[in-house]
């Protein structure tokens, strides 16, 4: 199986946006992907103030992009995220999972918000505009099971390992992490996650500066259930792939038995 991420500095203009985003999804479809990833914000990234009217009904206008390229490719696409209208002040930051049909097979609402202050830096009060989801999302496919987080999620270990409860094999993670933090410890937190669920995790990032000056860390990776990182995006925008043996994670899952040593009864999570 054939996984390809898409990094992407998305911008105001979403016609723009998509536009950018199917010339890469076609080129890796050329390339053979069978499953693609997109970052999070994938067809707006602007003013916060904008995001209620840039939000969208699912399906919707950019929805039918991606169903359209995920049937005209046969391939699986994960669109990143979008704006869902949630109602008439808020949206949802929804990640969507097309099958080789082109059907909606997950849709997953952001569960948590980002919501940081780094004074004399930046804010983020996503809470301000987007609903919280509420529901842990999954999807079998004829490659194996998949389960969707997005971005500051990644700092909930509890949803990864719900996830990997779950069955899920590889966990896609799109996102738009700031050069701050990412430096930091982006490639951290998705290591560990691998490691402790041993599933892949699968994250694609906005890449560069932004409509207000930020910069977006990038480094988009694919990381096996050992923690290694088995791919690495360059600087800017483009397309990274791997060859990904699922069947992996049944041996790491043998050689580690982690998952039948838990003792969920002492926890007290
Ligand atoms: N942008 C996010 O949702 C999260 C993030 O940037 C961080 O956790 O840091």
């Amino acid at each position: 199986m054939k996984v390809a991420v898409i990094q992407l500095n998305v911008g105001e203009n979403k016609s723009k946006n998509l536009s950018k985003a199917v010339h890469f999804i076609d080129e890796a479809a050329g390339k053979g992907a069978d499953i693609i990833l997109l970052p999070e914000c994938v067809n707006f990234f602007g003013d916060t103030a904008e995001i209620i009217n840039q939000a969208e009904t699912i399906p919707g206008p950019t929805s039918d992009v991606f169903s359209k390229k995920a049937k005209e490719h046969k391939i699986y696409i994960n669109c990143g995220s979008i704006y869902e209208v949630a109602d008439s002040k808020y949206a949802y930051n929804t990640s969507l999972l097309f099958d080789t049909n082109g059907e909606i097979i997950a849709k997953y609402r952001k569960i948590h918000l980002y919501d940081a202050t780094f004074k004399d830096r930046f804010t983020s009060k996503e809470s301000e505009n987007i609903r919280p989801g509420n529901k842990l999302v999954t999807a079998d496919t004829e490659f194996g099971k998949f389960g969707l987080s997005i971005c500051y999620d990644v700092r909930f270990p509890e949803l990864f390992r719900s996830l990997a409860l779950e069955g899920c094999q590889m966990i896609f993670l799109p996102a738009a992490f700031p050069q701050y933090t990412g430096s930091m410890y982006w490639e951290t937190l998705l290591r560990a996650r691998a490691v402790e669920n041993q599933c892949y995790i699968v994250a694609a990032g906005q890449y560069g500066k932004s409509y207000n000056g930020n910069v977006f860390f990038g480094n988009s990776l694919i990381i096996d259930p050992w923690g290694t990182v088995i791919a690495k995006a360059h600087e800017g925008e483009g397309i990274t792939m791997q060859d990904i043996d699922l069947s992996f994670v049944e041996q790491v899952r043998n050689n580690i038995p982690t998952f039948s040593h838990r003792k969920p009864e002492v926890y007290k999570l």
